[in-house]
């Protein structure tokens, strides 16, 4: 899916157009440009591609955690964004750590829900290593639920437990004991 620059500048101009501000004057005049370059940028993981791996004998665990992100949701296209924690057994085969954070950032500079983010997050990581154990937590802040509407910038947690992890619980807090110190606090990031 590839943005179309001149349709956001135009639909920009129509916005400052119906707040009431020129959107000729000195400051708004670049600003629909702005705008658009900034959703290229900030929606860029429809493009990005899927790359990765290679082959192990290891099957121990492997968890990334504190990833930070910045997403928009679908509803009022808002940021929310917070951090990802991202873990995993491996069958055989592993993925370059930095691919973690590349699907992480895939998902998020998206039009997003935080479930859904997080659930294709664990099925890419999953695709990627060949695991079914794969846990991914995420933590944000939602500014559609801070800056406006009920006002209160409650950080929300989505948890996507899968495989091993679902089925052995000492597994599960062996993550949430690791992730502890990189958790999320909410204002001010
Ligand atoms: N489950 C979920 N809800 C979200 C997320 N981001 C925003 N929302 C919610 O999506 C809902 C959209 O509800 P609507 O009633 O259609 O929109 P609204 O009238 O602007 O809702 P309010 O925010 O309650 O004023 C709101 O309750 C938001 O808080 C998310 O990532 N996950
Ligand atoms: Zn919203």
């Amino acid at each position: 899916m590839g943005i179309d620059k001149e349709k956001i500048e135009h639909a920009v101009r129509l916005i400052l157009e119906a707040i009431g501000e020129d959107p000729d004057r000195e400051g708004l005049r670049d600003t629909p440009r702005r705008v658009a370059e900034m959703f290229e940028e900030i929606l860029a993981g429809y493009k990005d591609s899927e790359e990765y791996t290679w082959f192990t004998e290891t099957s121990d665990l492997v968890v990334v955690s504190g990833i930070r992100f910045y997403s928009l949701c679908e509803h009022h296209i808002l940021p929310f964004f917070g951090v990802a924690h991202v873990a995993y057994l491996p069958r055989g085969r592993v993925i370059g750590l930095s691919k973690i954070v590349r699907i992480v950032n895939k998902y998020a500079r998206r039009l997003q829900i935080q479930e859904r983010m997080t659930q294709q997050i664990a099925e890419e990581v999953s695709r990627a290593t060949g695991s079914p154990d794969v846990m991914v937590v995420t933590e944000a802040v939602h500014l559609c639920m801070a800056m406006r509407g009920v006002r209160t910038p409650a950080p929300t947690v989505v948890a996507a437990v899968r495989g091993a992890f679902a089925t052995r619980s000492s597994l599960k807090d062996e993550v949430y004991r690791i992730i502890e110190p990189h958790r999320f606090r909410g204002f001010p990031l």
